[in-house]
């Protein structure tokens, strides 16, 4: 089990970069620590599988360093690196059979053969492989081969991590969900840490303890799936993680009549958090950007004077929930509706909850109190 460490780590394919967009890992420092379970999301083209043959050892980077515990491993082989990597597509020998292909990680470093036999039999069984192991690999589905791809990372204890690279692509949807529980199981039970490559929020929140969002090279959130609902760091994360995805809004500041900040959506003004906008005066940011998620639209069932009149769009009925599409001052905006909510038509009256109104500059969170996530309780308490 390893602590892994990227130190002012950059990669670019290019000989000789010049400028951050030749680079497909802009400078980053980021620690995974050891044991936990960690997803890397992004979307194609972020830089996922480039990091990840970073940490494993396929890729020298441009810059920095990789440590596992402390010590530098950018010299060392991948093999050298005591790391096991799973894969988009299964890597398994057609020609042995299913215990032979488990078996042979642990046979390459001289395990004796009575613990491999034990060793294979536990991983089989946690796979569901145990009534194939006789089996050569050449018949198996694409299903089975990559459950034995996996199950030749995960037989042995002793590697510092385990890498995964989309493994489920080939998988078969219903399978998939079963999966992911798995490799949950598997990591509570040997505590070996994990990193899992996907561009899924699903499959990313499902397995992780915590989420390292990738966009254009770079980490610009590490943060418990509830953080990365709740606390946004960076426009990115509100517009990928969430179905659908954060409003945004662009507003401006302008004194009022006695000269303090006010934050206007054209002639109308957004009510933020004080201790924001005193932070976005200070900053003297022109430009800002409002995020709110659907999920924290308030929609009133009558008039109401501190709500906003808008006009319903259309609503989507999505069986539990229904999504409600209305024009905001012009902007089509949304807002999740919960099965048992009236289902509005014409006019309708909105609100923002000052807590769940996000105030971003150059797309970054403004947040006075630090990147620790304010959860829904702590508001009900500091709103009481
Ligand atoms: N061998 C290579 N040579 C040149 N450019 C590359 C190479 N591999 C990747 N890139 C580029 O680097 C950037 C990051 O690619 P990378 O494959 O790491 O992203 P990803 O997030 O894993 O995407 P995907 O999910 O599609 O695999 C992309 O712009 C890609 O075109």
């Amino acid at each position: 089990m390893a602590e892994i460490t990227l130190n002012a780590l950059a990669h670019s394919y290019s000989e000789n970069p010049s400028k951050a967009e030749d680079y497909a890992i802009r400078e980053m420092s980021h620690v995974w620590e050891q044991g936990g379970a960690f997803a890397l999301l992004g979307p194609s083209g972020c830089g996922k599988s480039t990091l990840l043959n970073i940490i494993s050892g396929l890729l020298e980077p441009s810059d920095g360093e990789v440590l596992f515990d402390g010590k530098r491993v950018n010299e060392l082989k991948p093999e050298e690196r005591n790391i096991a990597q799973v894969f988009q597509f299964p890597v398994v020998y057609d020609t042995m059979t299913v215990f032979d292909n488990l078996a042979f990680p642990l046979r390459n470093i001289g395990v004796p053969e009575h613990k491999v036999t034990s060793k294979v039999h536990e991983v089989a069984e946690i796979l569901e492989l145990s009534d194939q192991l006789k089996r050569k690999a050449k018949g198996l589905s694409a299903d089975q081969k990559q459950k034995v791809s996996m199950g030749r990372g995960l037989v042995r204890d002793d590697v510092s991590a385990i890498l995964f690279d989309e493994p489920l692509t080939v998988i078969d949807p219903q399978l998939k969900w079963k999966l992911r529980r798995k490799l949950k199981q598997i990591h509570e039970q040997f505590n070996i840490t994990m990193v899992y490559v996907t561009h899924d929020q699903l499959e990313a929140s499902t397995f992780a303890d915590k989420i390292a969002v990738m966009y254009n090279g770079q980490i610009v959130q590490f943060g418990t799936p509830r953080e990365l609902f709740e606390n946004p760091a960076h426009t990115f994360v509100g517009y990928f993680i969430g179905s659908p995805g954060m409003n945004f809004f662009d507003a401006h500041l302008t004194p009022d009549s006695q000269g303090n900040p006010r934050l206007m959506f054209g002639d109308l003004q957004i009510s933020i958090r004080d201790d924001v906008l005193l932070a976005l005066k200070n900053m003297d940011a022109a430009k800002v950007t409002l995020g709110i998620r659907p999920e924290f639209v308030h929609v009133w069932d009558g008039k109401n004077d501190d709500a906003y009149q808008v006009e319903v769009d259309y609503v989507e009925d999505l069986g539990t929930y229904k999504i409600l599409s209305f024009l905001f001052n012009g902007q089509m905006m949304k807002a999740r509706l919960s099965e048992d909510q009236k289902v509005p038509s014409g006019q309708v009256f909105v609100s923002f909850p000052e807590q769940w109104t996000k105030v971003y500059v150059n797309e970054y969170l403004v947040d006075p109190n630090g990147p620790m996530s304010v959860t829904v309780d702590q508001e009900v308490e500091h709103a009481n």
